[in-house]
């Protein structure tokens, strides 16, 4: 995938199309389960008054339902003691008809967010934040729940790069939501990982060895289009509300308009990374609801 013409432009990688194919796949397991009398669960704990978080939330239990599922939703507000939270989820736990548990982050300064997600039982733990979870993944195991975010990086890629194995992969940010677990799926795919972070020496530098770049960084417009190698596919977690003239407009980690001149193919903000975000939470319930982890996701017909 190697373009230097200066009429170049990228493949755009649609998320929202790929995602709308899994969430009919969701649909159609969800239909053979309630033929067996099982429908799939999600509870969603949200704490505080955090907008995005709110608006997150509300997008969730409307794709949760849309794919004949039910949503349980708790809104608690920001001063909830942590023990109360830990009582609700440990309420979830032990409720068999909540087949998966999930706890909105960011939550409030008092709430040590690592205790909360360890409280959850990883088998219904769809975030894959739980520390078993996690530890899986680190060693290379992929029978537990993976993070949605990782698990929809990975599914675009494969849609425009069907062999993953040898390539060279530079992750920009290692948050255990993204960076982190989407460097492990990488690594199990055959690609050479590359993970940088605040204290990395030249991440411009590493960047331009990427073949596939990941940048989930948070920071909007860090990575220029000289950061890019041509023909490189670009995935971009970003989600940034900046405030222009005309309003507010949402924009990734990526200086879109010089980087749809460098990488073979890129994934826009919106529609890239976050309606699979989604469509992955809705996969890992359904997983939970059949008692195994995430699992690979069948290989499915192209979405667009
Ligand atoms: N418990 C969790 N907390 C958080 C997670 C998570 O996976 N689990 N991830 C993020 C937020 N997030 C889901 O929770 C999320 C963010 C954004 C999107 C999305 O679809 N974004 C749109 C554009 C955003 C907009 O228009 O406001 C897009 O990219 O098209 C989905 C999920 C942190 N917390
Ligand atoms: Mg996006």
């Amino acid at each position: 995938m190697h373009n230097n013409s200066s009429s170049h432009r990228a493949t755009l990688i649609d998320g929202r199309a790929e995602a709308a194919v899994l969430k009919g796949l969701v649909a159609h397991e969800v239909t053979r389960l309630q033929a067996r009398g099982i429908t799939p669960s999600l509870a969603v704990v949200l704490v505080g008054e955090d907008p995005a978080s709110h608006i997150y939330v509300r997008n969730k239990i409307r794709a949760v339902e849309a794919v004949g599922m039910r949503s349980i939703s708790y809104r608690l507000p920001a001063h909830t003691p942590q023990a109360e939270l830990l009582e609700l989820v440990s309420s979830l736990n032990t409720d068999a008809a909540v087949h998966g548990i999930l706890v909105q982050l960011p939550l409030p300064a008092h709430i040590d967010r690592d205790v909360v997600t360890d409280a959850i039982t990883p088998a219904k733990d769809v975030d894959g934040f739980h520390i078993d979870n996690a530890g899986k993944l680190a060693v290379g195991r992929e029978d537990g729940m993976i993070p949605c975010t990782a698990v929809g990086c990975r599914l675009l890629l494969r849609r425009v790069l069907p062999d993953l194995a040898g390539l060279h992969a530079v992750i920009i940010g290692c948050s255990n939501i993204v960076g982190r677990p989407t460097a492990r799926l990488l690594l199990n795919e055959g690609c050479t990982v590359v993970m940088t972070h605040l204290q990395s020496r030249d991440v411009a530098a590493e960047a331009r060895r990427a073949d596939i770049l990941v940048v989930a960084a948070g920071h909007a417009g860090l990575v220029r289009g000289d950061w890019i190698k041509p023909g490189a596919v670009v995935i971009d977690v970003g989600i940034n509300r900046v405030e222009q003239h005309d309003g507010a407009r949402i924009v990734g980690d990526v200086e879109f308009d010089e980087a749809v001149l460098k990488a073979a193919a890129i994934t826009p903000v919106p529609g890239g990374v976050g309606p699979m975000t989604i469509a992955c939470l809705l996969w890992n319930t359904l997983c939970a609801a059949q008692g195994r982890g995430t699992g690979q996701l069948p290989r499915t017909e192209s979405a667009g």
